[in-house]
């Protein structure tokens, strides 16, 4: 549910440590802002390029979404997504 951080003013330059993805303190990701910058292009070329369609016979609402515990939130079930050009 990635809209739960809409309208949340979380800091993710690892001062709030409710959402720390790139570490904190003195050894913080150096690799930050690069980050910040790449994803939403990356993210929104991989939207706006491609269509995207689950494994055979996989439907939406049968999808696992199960996840794992651990330091970061995976999926127990990695999710293949089929990218098809539009
Ligand atoms: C979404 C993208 C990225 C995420 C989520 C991410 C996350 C992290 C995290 C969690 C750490 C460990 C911080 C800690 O120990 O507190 C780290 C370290 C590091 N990251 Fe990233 N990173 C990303 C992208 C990048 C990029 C683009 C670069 C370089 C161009 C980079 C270079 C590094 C380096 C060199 C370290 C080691 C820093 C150290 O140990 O002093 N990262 N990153």
């Amino acid at each position: 549910m990635p809209e739960r951080f809409l309208e949340v003013k979380i800091d993710y330059r690892g001062q709030d440590f409710e959402l720390i993805p790139f570490g904190a303190g003195r050894r913080i990701c150096p690799g930050l802002n690069m980050a910040h910058r790449m994803l939403h292009l990356i993210l929104g070329s991989l939207i706006q390029k491609f269509d995207w369609k689950l494994e055979e016979n996989m439907k939406a609402q049968n999808m696992d979404m199960d996840d794992k515990f651990g330091l970061t939130l995976q999926k127990n079930v990695p999710l293949k997504a089929i990218p098809f050009k539009i």
